[in-house]
């Protein structure tokens, strides 16, 4: 489906953003020797702001979530810079650390099967933690989370309070899943793909509840996913990342009307359109992980525009034309990539000077 339908233009950048990371690198033990997960994420999100952050599987989206609620796996290092509203996550102290995950950042995931106990109702779920965490009378808080049902399109919510999750649909237990996320009123959610388990009738209606919430709430959201159009359509900014590096930001509207990494403007072409029979585009080659990249540009084994220096010579994040743009030759590539995301991704692109190494 080709629905991009952003909403807004880039944020007032003279706001403090809700989240600044800069220049995140994390290494995470793998047979006992560290190896590089995030390369460099540099990424703002503003207070009251969507920011998508797509990319193919194994590009660092949920590890870079995971930062964010300081949640790495164990023996992680982590350099650069993550700052809530300008205090420094990696400094907060235990009990500022839980404070900080109990009430200004929440997070909703893929499978909601996964992060609820399948033993207790879904009142015990949503209740307890108002009750435990933020000390809300029993009563008043079992008035606040029936409100948040409501909120999030469950207008039986009292009805299902005595209900267990297996009693319920994916679409309804995601639901639930934004009520409690919202009932601790956070300043930040962050969504890991909270849609890709549900059919796209259902996917569509969560997206428009956490729009709504963004909206209504002033909420600031970050919203990993695989779909391009899915983020385009909810979210006011697009980070595409690759291998650990966040390689562009823009606006959904800029970012398809006017390409600036060529990883953009392939994943651009890779999606499929509905009515119109044709072979599939891909991006040429296999995704890679942060750890299979070397020293150049995260994306040169797979770019059609590759040059000696994007092999050597890693390009940093940096503004161009109002966005930002990690690739050495993006002023070169203006305006020719346009016409690669819309034609033949690969090989036979235009503008290409080198073979791919
Ligand atoms: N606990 C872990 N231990 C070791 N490596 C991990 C661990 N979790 C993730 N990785 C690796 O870190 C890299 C980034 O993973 P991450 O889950 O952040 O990617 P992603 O972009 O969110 O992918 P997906 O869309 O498939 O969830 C991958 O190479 C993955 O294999």
């Amino acid at each position: 489906m080709n629905t991009l339908e952003p909403t807004t233009t880039l944020p007032d950048t003279a706001v403090e953003p809700a989240v600044a990371i800069e220049h995140l690198q994390v290494r995470i033990p793998v047979d006992g020797s560290p190896a590089p997960v995030i390369h460099d994420v540099t990424l703002t999100i503003g207070r009251g702001e969507a920011v998508g952050l797509v990319g193919e599987s194994g590009s660092g989206k949920s590890m870079t979530a995971r930062a964010l609620m300081r949640m790495l796996p164990d023996g992680a290092e982590v350099h650069g810079a993550i700052r809530f509203e300008g205090e420094d996550v990696q400094e907060m102290s235990p009990r500022r650390l839980r404070a900080y995950r109990a009430s200004s950042i929440a997070m909703i995931y893929q499978n909601p099967h996964a992060h609820i106990n399948p033993l207790r109702t879904v009142g015990d779920f949503l209740v307890e933690g108002l009750c435990q965490v933020q000390k809300v009378p029993r009563r008043e808080a079992e008035q606040k989370v029936v409100a948040l049902l409501v909120a999030v399109g469950i207008a039986d919510g009292a009805r299902r309070l005595s209900q267990y999750p297996h009693e319920l649909s994916g679409g309804l237990l995601q639901r639930v899943m934004i009520a409690a996320a919202l009932a601790t009123e956070p300043d930040v959610i962050l969504a890991d793909e909270p849609t890709t388990a549900l059919d796209v009738t259902t996917q569509e209606e969560v997206i428009a509840i956490l729009r709504e919430a963004q909206v209504q709430r002033g909420l600031s959201i970050l919203l990993i996913t695989h779909d391009l159009d899915l983020a385009g359509a909810a979210c006011d900014r697009l980070a595409v990342m690759y291998a650990g590096q966040v390689v562009e930001v823009a606006d959904g509207a800029g970012l398809v009307e006017r390409p600036l990494h060529p990883y953009s403007a392939g994943l651009l072409a890779a999606r499929p359109e509905i009515g119109v029979r044709a072979r599939l585009r891909t991006v040429p080659g296999r995704p890679a992980s942060g750890f299979e990249v070397g020293d150049g540009c995260v994306f040169a084994e797979r770019c059609a525009f590759v040059t000696e220096q994007c092999v050597s010579e890693r390009p940093q994040l940096r503004s161009l034309e109002g966005r930002q743009v990690a690739c050495h030759r993006a002023e070169e590539l203006d305006g020719v990539l346009l016409p690669l995301a819309d034609g033949p991704v690969g090989a036979d692109a235009p503008g290409q000077d080198k073979e791919p190494s």
